[in-house]
């Protein structure tokens, strides 16, 4: 088992390691290494979540790493022990010491195998992104589904400012429906602003969900800012339902309210396709900012997109994705009676 902080031992070992580390701690759980930012937790005794918390997929969105180091510290010191079987995952190291988003290739691309398509391309983000599949795949397999509960939370933060400060995106279900439980404990997370995403995607919580059957979530929670520059009090009470998700279970407290829910729906992906691309909007504008119908959104190559209803709204907005990929989405708000929800 590595000494130390287990976040710098994992920057100091960017894309990996050679053997694995096992120890059981003093109060009966087992921890193993598998990977550089890779450490699972099982209690001997466990309740029916297998918890997947994952960060760093893009190395900048440093708040969501803060929360996992300190979680991982907590547990290795004994100071917080957890209940069910949780794996951690602090996604692309190499690109956490590097500050950006990622080093190649923007991981949350290249999930459900697509980092072994296109024309003969290999480098270390699609081999790592290939492993944490695999390590996913482990985790969640190494105890039947039965009646377990797959929960997977992949953190991250926004490059913009935004209107809902911290959102979650709610992958494609493949025709399943809607849990209200999981926004319940997502209302707990302190995020009850939830984007349906309608369609399969190469994102990571998508594999979770697609491949595991997983409650998983790309959950958004603030602005993007280096390290030292969070502030760790906007996190408290995300981070203290995790803590609660770890010791208690999946815990919901009282019923579920419509009212507490903000809901929003993919109406347009607009990807960029050519080198000459732009956003008709600057860059302080945030996220689920909403626009009027005719207003102009954006512009590749000669293509004009202009919003198609008055209060459209734009997320993720970047001129500067790779060639091929999503520049922009636009949502509307709908009521939760819409949601097929069970
Ligand atoms: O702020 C931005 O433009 C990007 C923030 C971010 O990394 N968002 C994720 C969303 C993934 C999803 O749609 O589930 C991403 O773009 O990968
Ligand atoms: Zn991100």
């Amino acid at each position: 088992m590595p000494g130390g902080n287990f976040l710098e031992f994992t920057r100091t070992h960017e894309w990996g390691l050679a053997i694995e580390a096992k120890q059981i701690l003093a109060n009966g759980v087992t921890a193993e290494v598998w990977d550089s930012g890779v450490i699972s937790f099982s209690p001997a005794q466990t309740t029916t979540l297998d918890l997947v918390l994952s960060c760093a997929v893009h190395g900048d969105e440093t708040a969501p790493i803060e929360i996992v180091d300190d979680l991982i510290t907590e547990i290795l010191a004994g100071d917080l022990v957890p209940t069910c079987r949780v794996l951690f995952l602090i996604a692309n190291p190499a690109a956490v010491n590097n500050g950006t988003r990622f080093i190649e290739e923007n991981m949350n691309r290249l999930f459900s195998g697509a980092h072994s398509k296109g024309p003969g391309l290999v480098n270390r983000e699609r081999e790592r992104t290939k492993k944490i599949e695999e390590y996913v795949g482990r985790f969640f397999q190494g105890a039947p589904k039965g009646e377990r509960e797959r929960i997977h939370y992949d953190m991250h933060t926004a490059i913009r400012d935004s209107a809902h400060e911290k959102f979650a995106v709610y992958p494609y279900q493949d025709g399943r429906p809607y849990s209200k439980k999981q926004l319940q404990l997502l209302k707990q997370l302190d995020v009850p602003t939830v984007l349906l995403n309608d369609g399969p995607t190469t994102t990571f919580s998508y594999f979770s969900v697609n491949r595991f059957q997983a409650h998983g979530f790309t959950v958004e929670l603030g602005k993007v800012r280096p390290f030292g520059q969070n502030d760790m009090t906007r996190f408290a009470q995300t981070k203290s339902q995790l803590v609660r998700l770890l010791t208690e279970g999946s815990m919901v407290d009282g019923e579920f309210v419509e009212d507490d829910y903000k809901i929003y729906q993919v109406l347009r992906v607009i990807n960029r396709t050519q080198e000459d691309f732009s956003l008709n909007f600057p860059d302080d504008v945030a996220n689920f900012t909403a626009f009027n119908q005719g207003d102009l959104l954006a512009r590749d190559g000669d293509r004009t997109y202009y919003a198609e209803k008055t209060g459209e709204s734009i997320i993720f907005p970047n001129a500067k994705v790779a060639l091929g990929q999503r520049a922009l989405l636009t949502v509307m708000a709908i009521p939760v009676t819409q949601l097929d929800l069970v």
